[in-house]
């Protein structure tokens, strides 16, 4: 792929700050296309250092990842540069302060690749590059906000995840609905072991010069009532685990079905809140991974029958209630099984933000950020 205008490789000295949204992906019948930022962040800095070498430094605990090159926050950066066609650079010091739990269904690893790929893209841009250019982040932008281009950072995270439904909302923030374009889509391979618009505007933005993406993604205007919940387990799922147990085929039926529900929901989330109960039945994904979810379907049961718009979040095992009345937090909170989190994350409003900063403001080794 040639550079996009105004991206150059990059160079010792550019440093940038990332910071990602968690999102809840499927909201029942929208499987794989569906998704809903979450209000829970991770934050990464990312500098190119004279210095040859990788360095990954995790503020808090780091979970039991790779601290090297199969990290996967750098190992996207990587094949981001590859895709861009530049070099990686020799020498690379990645700081991540995470807060997304991993493997709960509020997608982590989505929120990791975004975060490489805009990492990578935001260090192509130098100071040099000018000023902000709004028309390629497709949002205002703050002074400092580096121009990366979200439509490019959409498609080649969604193809690394293998799914669009959790990178699209960190991308755009809000809620999103994704398909797959006609045209001949690159390889969707993913990058290591570890894992396996505008708001409010109904056309992808597509900026001068931009070359052509295969995952389309567009934000569906939310209803200002429309509130999450979510209810963390202790134990994780790995989203790979959960998709091994789906059937290859769903009878025709059933996803005639499913397809007016998902229909529904979209008109339930952005104008008719009041049906998002019928609108978040769905026939393709749940049942399927019951046995997997330890309790989180027979919670799924409870909530419905208590007349709570409840699905599984993601490929689980937490649990998202989509709520559109202030009484609803206080009956859900008495569902919550022991030692089971509740969260009210809210919604926001933006997706990933690159920030340009200086090497000087890199958190030090084990600090977490300013
Ligand atoms: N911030 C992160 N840094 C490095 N790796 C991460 C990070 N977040 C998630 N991962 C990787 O992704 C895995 C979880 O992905 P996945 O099973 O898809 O669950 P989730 O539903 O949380 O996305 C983790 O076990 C870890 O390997
Ligand atoms: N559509 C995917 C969503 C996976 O979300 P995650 O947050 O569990 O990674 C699926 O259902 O497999």
């Amino acid at each position: 792929m040639a550079l996009p205008a105004g991206m150059s490789p990059p160079v010792p000295g550019r440093a940038v700050r990332v910071v990602v949204p968690a999102s809840s992906a499927n909201l029942g019948p929208g499987f794989d296309s569906l998704g809903l930022a979450l209000g829970v962040f991770d934050t990464y800095h990312a500098a190119v250092t004279a210095e040859p070498g990788l360095r990954i430094e995790v503020a808090g605990d780091s979970q039991g990842v790779p601290l090297d090159e199969r990290h996967l926050v750098y190992a996207t950066m990587r094949r981001a540069w590859s895709e861009l066609g530049v070099p990686a650079p020799e020498g690379v010091r990645l700081h991540c302060a995470s807060t997304v739990r991993q493997g709960r269904g509020m997608g982590s690893s989505a929120a990791a690749i975004v975060a490489g790929v805009a990492a990578a893209h935001g260090l192509c841009f130098g100071a040099e590059s000018g000023p902000s250019r709004p028309e390629a982040q497709q949002r205002p932008v703050e002074p400092g906000a580096v121009p990366i281009h979200l439509d490019l950072v959409n498609d080649l995270a969604s193809r690394l995840e293998g799914h669009p439904d959790n990178a699209s909302a960190s991308v755009y923030g809000g809620a999103t609905i994704s398909w797959i374009g006609d045209e001949p889509a690159p390889p969707a391979t993913s990058v290591t072991s570890v894992t396996s618009a505008t708001p409010g505007d109904a056309s992808p933005a597509e900026s001068a010069g931009a070359p052509a993406v295969s995952v389309h993604s567009v934000r569906i205007p939310l209803h200002p009532d429309v509130t999450p919940l979510v209810i963390v387990p202790q134990v994780q799922l790995p989203t790979a685990t959960a998709r091994a147990v789906l059937p290859a085929q769903v009878p025709h039926g059933e996803a005639a079905l499913n397809s007016a529900r998902a229909g529904l929901l979209v008109l339930a989330l952005s104008s008719r809140p009041d049906l998002l109960l019928p609108a978040t039945r769905e026939w393709l994904h749940q049942e399927q991974r019951r046995s997997s979810f330890g309790g989180a379907m027979e919670l799924v049961d409870e909530l419905r029958a208590a007349g709570h718009a409840a699905v599984i979040s993601g490929a689980g095992p937490s649990v998202l209630v989509l709520s559109a009345d202030d009484s609803a937090l206080a009956s859900v909170a008495n569902l919550v099984p022991h030692d089971w989190q509740l969260l009210t994350p809210g919604i926001p409003e933006m997706g990933v933000c690159v920030e340009r900063v200086t090497l000087g403001e890199l958190p030090g080794e084990g600090a977490l950020p300013a």
